[in-house]
């Protein structure tokens, strides 16, 4: 469970996020939506502590992020971003492994979790050897989000997964990603601009504008009842 309670981050004079609360329970996939520069991707950073926030509190399973060190932390939540956001010199074994291996997992039991799951993803295990630049969008996209759910992190952060694929293949690789046991026992937070994507993948919805949340719940409550004429543009209904 995450729980962000009256979050805000000041960049200079720029207020980016603005006293945003929101809790995400065990197993829920949360979709922060909004414009450009509303502040999602702030929000996002800030629960893995890629960015400190000016005030406000993260808890993660009801501890402070604070009173958790940060490379230590941030191994237990994993994170995705778009095009994979690979080394270019691991292979995708090695990109895989990545994280069990600095928690000190022996090659054995680090082996047969990359193959497991580059069997769930459907990636040929001719590719474990190669590198991303000799991979599809698609296949970086699978690794990359193979190698966040290596160590079975009870939390997944995602950073525009999709948004360097083209259509088709993002809504086949989204569909097939979620369809995952492994993720639907995950807490995921993912960062979208895309309402189909939303409204497809998410649990609830929080509606972000200028820094603030204009409205979060399930798909259905935005689309039936938007709370302001923002939601109902932004939706297109
Ligand atoms: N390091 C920084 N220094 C100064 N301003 C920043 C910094 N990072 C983000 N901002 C500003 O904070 C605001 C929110 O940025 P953020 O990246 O969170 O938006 P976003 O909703 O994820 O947008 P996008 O969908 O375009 O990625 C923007 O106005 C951005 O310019």
């Amino acid at each position: 469970m995450i729980e962000l309670t009256n979050l805000t981050k000041r960049f200079a004079t720029h207020t980016a996020v603005d006293n945003v609360s929101i809790t995400v329970g065990k197993g829920e996939t949360m979709v922060l939506l909004g414009t450009s520069g509303c502040g999602k991707t702030t929000t996002l950073k800030m629960i893995n502590r890629l960015i400190e926030p000016t005030s406000g509190s993260i808890r993660v399973d009801g501890v402070d992020v604070r009173q958790q060190a940060g490379p230590d932390f941030r191994r237990r939540i994993g994170y995705v971003i778009q095009d994979g956001g690979l080394f270019p010199h691991y292979t995708v074994a090695e990109a895989i492994a990545t994280v069990p291996k600095l928690l000190g997992w022996n090659e054995t039991d680090s082996q047969q979790r990359t193959r497991e799951l580059v069997g769930k993803l459907q990636l040929p295990e001719s590719l474990l050897n190669r590198y991303p630049a000799e991979l599809s969008g698609g296949q970086r996209q699978r690794v990359g989000l193979a190698r966040a759910l290596a160590a079975r992190p009870p939390v997944v952060l995602m950073d525009e997964p999709f948004g360097a694929l083209d259509p088709f293949t993002r809504r086949h690789v989204r569909r097939e990603l979620f369809g995952l046991n492994e993720l639907k026992e995950t807490t995921v937070v993912l960062v979208t601009h895309d309402v189909s994507e939303a409204l497809e993948l998410a649990d609830r919805i929080v509606l972000m504008d200028k820094g603030r949340i204009v409205q979060i719940g399930p798909p259905d409550e935005l689309l039936n009842q938007p709370a302001t004429d923002f939601v109902r543009d932004f939706l297109d209904i």
